[in-house]
């Protein structure tokens, strides 16, 4: 594959401060080229997913893995003429240059994209929704997948991030600051959860039901009603499928899709048995490159940031730099500040409180492109160690 230019960037987000600095029209450099690396692809039930260990070392290859990215893709150009044109202008108010990433195409095609899970999962289904014509890779965990983007070993990844009906993935919040990788889109999911078993058992016959923890609290409700008291959390939906159908379990049932049920072999007992009929997860795209952020869709920017000198009201001092601008936020997860536990309240008592300590992590309704994102930032570095952001990536506005 012939190696295509790397687009000029007006936006490279980073780790610390320079985020906020890195707005300017500088180009990101890869850190190494990219190259291609084989690797297994869940056509069928029986791909097994990449084990947490398999690490690829880097090595510089001139050939590569795509070179420029628009929400995340990789695809040959299309012609200009078919191509839309630059709809924003850079910091000095002149027309922003056509990049070959506006000249690209959406599908996915010869992407190769990492989830959790065994083929069937909903992970997969998210990554397929997200990039239509893609080669899906499963992966052991969440973080084997982060790896297997860090490590060139794939293109993309597609990881849930909140359910409307279980909440947060906590780990995936926190593999974020853990991984350098970029999030480049959002994608939602409608979940239907199904009731599967082995070919003649009945409802009646299940003492315990199987499936990844999110799963099996969607279904909460619903399972107890079906008189199911016993349940089993494994590592995602598609994996509890396959093991009552492998270990031919007469007793036990999985909560999960009506393509698992195909995949496996097993027979649904139930369809629709989420407790809430309304139930979506919101699945990131990570990329190893941001993509150009723009004013002229709906976007999202995530940030993550911790803070210091607390005094009375600094976090709603903090989030008043998007109040202050008009920016919404969309979310906000407060997470334990690993590397710094505690925080220390000011000496009001003779003896020290401790205080747990968080790191905070938020969607604004905004682009990077936007001046009035980048200077909001700004301005909460006053009130920040650091802040980086995750990614300026568009909404997902299709319908669920
Ligand atoms: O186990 C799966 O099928 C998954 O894709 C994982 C997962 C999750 O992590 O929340 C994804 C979507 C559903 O909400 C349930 C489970």
């Amino acid at each position: 594959m012939a190696s295509m230019t790397t687009p000029r960037l007006p936006f490279l987000p980073a780790r610390t401060r320079s985020a906020v600095a890195a707005t300017s029209s500088s180009s990101p450099s890869s850190p190494l080229p990219r190259r291609s690396i084989k690797c297994s692809s869940s056509t069928n039930a029986n791909s097994a997913p990449l084990p947490s260990t398999s690490r690829q070392p880097r090595a510089p290859v001139a050939d590569g893995v795509g070179s420029a990215d628009l929400n995340g893709l990789r695809a040959p150009p299309i012609p200009v003429a078919d191509s839309p044109l630059p709809a924003y202008r850079d910091p000095h108010g002149l027309p922003r240059p056509l990049t070959s990433a506006d000249l690209m195409e959406s599908s996915g095609e010869g992407l190769k994209v990492a989830y959790q899970g065994f083929p069937g999962a909903y992970s997969e289904a998210a990554a397929k929704k997200a990039y239509p014509n893609c080669q899906t890779v499963p992966c052991e965990h969440f973080d084997t997948a982060f790896q297997a983007v860090q490590n060139w070993i794939v293109d993309r990844a597609v990881l849930p991030l909140e359910n409307t009906l279980g909440g947060s993935i906590h780990r995936n919040y926190d593999l974020l600051l853990r991984h350098e990788l970029h999030i480049v889109g959002e994608v939602r999911l409608a979940v239907r959860h199904c009731l599967l078993a082995n070919r003649g058992v009945k409802i009646g016959n299940l003492r315990n039901v199987i499936s990844h923890p999110q799963a099996l609290a969607q279904c909460e409700h619903t399972l107890t009603e079906l008189g199911i008291e016993h349940r089993q959390a494994v590592d995602d939906t598609a994996g509890a499928a396959k093991l009552v159908a492998e270990q031919m379990l007469q007793d036990t049932g999985a909560v999960a899709s009506s393509l698992a049920a195909e995949l496996y072999g097993l027979d649904i007992l139930a369809e629709n048995i989420q407790d809430e009929k309304v139930n979506v997860t919101r699945f990131m795209m990570l990329a190893r490159e941001p993509i150009i952020p723009r004013v002229d869709k709906p976007f999202k920017t995530s940030i993550v940031f911790p803070l210091e000198d607390w005094k009375p009201a600094q976090l709603l001092k903090a989030l008043a730099v998007f109040a202050l601008r008009d920016i919404n936020l969309t979310k906000i997860e407060s997470r334990p500040h690993k590397k710094r536990p505690f925080r220390v309240a000011d000496d009001t008592f003779s003896t020290p409180v401790k205080y747990f300590n968080y790191l905070f992590y938020v969607d604004l309704e905004a682009s990077m492109a936007d001046p009035k994102t980048r200077k909001a930032l700004g301005n909460l570095e006053e009130f920040a160690p650091f802040v980086r952001v995750l990614g300026s990536y568009p909404t997902d506005v299709s319908e669920v």
